[in-house]
């Protein structure tokens, strides 16, 4: 069965690797491994946000949807030491190496969370009401920094938007960073239609950054 860098469990042999997340500003070294995405080098989609975005909240609340082996989260942890940041997704063996990867840059503003496909807690924490990963989850946040999963198809991708997006604080604000020809555009059109005023932050690379306002 084919594998994706989305699967929960990926089946993937490993090939642990190490990569450098060299900007401005930081440098990070960051741990991967196969069964997630972009292992052998920082996405250049991820690169474009992390130059385009501006300062985080600097005690804000602050959420990484989907966030690999944690490139965006320890990224924003490092600029806002005084955030508190949380970094999801649906992938077991990138949230683990996110963990890593945070004590490895010694990061203790940011935590790490398996989640399912509803934004709700997996893995030991599933299923437990009012555990700290579920009030972690909640929100709301100030800033929300997101590298999409566009490849998992447009309705579970208009789901999680949803989800996490209504999880926005009022006045908070999203950047993601959608390729050009994977629909940056049609994307745009519809936060719109679905009431998220999304406009152009920044357009280079063949990327985009959708940055969306909570009124
Ligand atoms: C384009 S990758 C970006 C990864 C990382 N932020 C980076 O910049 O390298 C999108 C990520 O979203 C994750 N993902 C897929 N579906 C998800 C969902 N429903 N909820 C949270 N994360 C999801 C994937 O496992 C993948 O790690």
């Amino acid at each position: 069965m084919a594998q994706h860098y989305f699967d929960p469990d990926p089946g993937a042999a490993h090939r642990p690797a190490t990569v450098d997340l060299v900007l401005a500003d930081l440098h990070l070294r960051l741990d991967t491994d196969r069964g997630m995405f972009s292992p052998d080098r920082v996405d250049l989609g991820t690169r474009v946000l992390l130059e385009s975005v501006p300062a985080p909240p600097p005690e804000g609340r602050l959420l990484d949807v989907g966030c690999g082996y944690g490139p965006i989260a320890l990224a924003m942890a490092a600029r806002a030491p005084g955030a508190r940041v949380v970094g999801v997704d649906v992938n077991r063996r990138a949230v683990d190496l996110a963990r890593h990867n945070a004590r490895r840059n010694h990061l203790a503003n940011v935590e790490f969370h398996l989640v399912d496909a509803e934004g709700t807690p997996a893995g030991g924490d599933a299923g437990t009401a009012g555990t700290p990963a579920e009030r972690a989850l909640a929100g709301p946040f100030d800033a929300i920094w997101s590298n999409p999963p566009i490849r998992i198809g447009k309705p579970a991708l208009h789901a999680l938007l949803r989800t996490w997006l209504g999880r926005l604080a009022p006045g908070g604000t999203a950047h993601l960073v959608v390729q050009k020809n994977l629909g940056a555009d049609s994307l745009q059109r519809w936060l719109q239609e679905e009431g998220h005023p999304a406009e152009r932050a920044a357009s280079r690379a063949g990327f985009r950054i959708l940055r969306v306002r909570r009124p």
